[in-house]
């Protein structure tokens, strides 16, 4: 979608931007922006930096040089204890980030809603049954994680990452294990979630993908980021 319809700030926006692993610059001199409600996929070959890029959005990765914005932090400025803030404004959905085993959907979802502050049962169980709604698994509160499938439990996973209403989602491969049929049904996730409002930024090497949702895409190669028509 035509990014001039958003007439807000952007979501995200690096000027600039270095993005080093320890001594490493992997990738130099990246700009861009994604604008509220925009789906953009990143592309690019096995250690080109995709995670290391997301990682650095996230403020897992600090930012040496240039200038990140996300939401209303600066990640170039960004303190340590600034972090779980800026965390709560970014969902971020990736295949290591894994669920409790020895806990039940519901309680994984209210983990996290209470490590970010909420406190009000109703509130909770309303927000956890509204997000397991957005990813149709209405009926999967009390299951334990082991009784879902993998895409199943991926789906809870993108639940997780919606309970604070992020305005940016990030998902690296979140299909990676998936077959072709589940990672659609991901697909069909996402994109519920995307017309909602929230921007997603995916990176994956599914260009079955790219070419069935056809999106903006962004490449990492040779040490850039550019803009890839298809
Ligand atoms: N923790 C780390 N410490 C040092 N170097 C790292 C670390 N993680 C990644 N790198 C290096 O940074 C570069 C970019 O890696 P990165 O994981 O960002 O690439 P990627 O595009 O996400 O790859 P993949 O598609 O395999 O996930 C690679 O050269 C990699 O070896």
């Amino acid at each position: 979608m035509p990014t001039e319809l958003f007439s807000n700030e952007p979501v995200l926006s690096l000027t600039n931007a270095d993005i080093y692993q320890g001594t490493k610059l992997v990738l130099g001199d990246v700009s861009f922006a994604i604008h509220k409600g925009e789906f953009v996929y990143l592309i690019g070959r096995t250690g080109s930096g995709k995670s290391s890029l997301l990682k650095t959005i996230y403020a897992d990765l600090f930012l040496p040089n240039g200038q990140g914005h996300v939401a209303d932090f600066a990640l170039e400025k960004l303190r340590p204890k600034d972090v779980p803030y800026l965390r709560r404004k970014i969902g971020i959905v990736f295949q290591d980030f894994q669920l409790f085993f020895d806990r039940t959907v519901e309680e994984n979802l209210k983990f996290v809603l209470k490590a970010t502050g909420w406190s009000d049962k109703t509130k909770m169980k309303n927000r956890i049954t509204e997000v397991l709604m957005q990813v149709g698994l209405s009926n999967s509160h009390k299951k334990m994680p082991h009784q879902l499938s993998g895409g199943e439990q991926q789906r809870v996973v993108i639940a997780r990452a919606m309970l604070n209403e992020p305005l940016l989602l990030i998902a690296d491969e979140p299909t990676g294990n998936l077959d072709p049929a589940v990672s659609d049904q991901i697909m069909h996730v996402f994109q519920n979630i995307n017309n909602a409002g929230t921007a997603i930024l995916m990176a994956t090497h599914n260009y079955d993908l790219l070419r069935k949702y056809p999106a903006r895409v962004l490449r990492c190669e040779e040490g850039k980021v550019e803009e890839y028509k298809q």
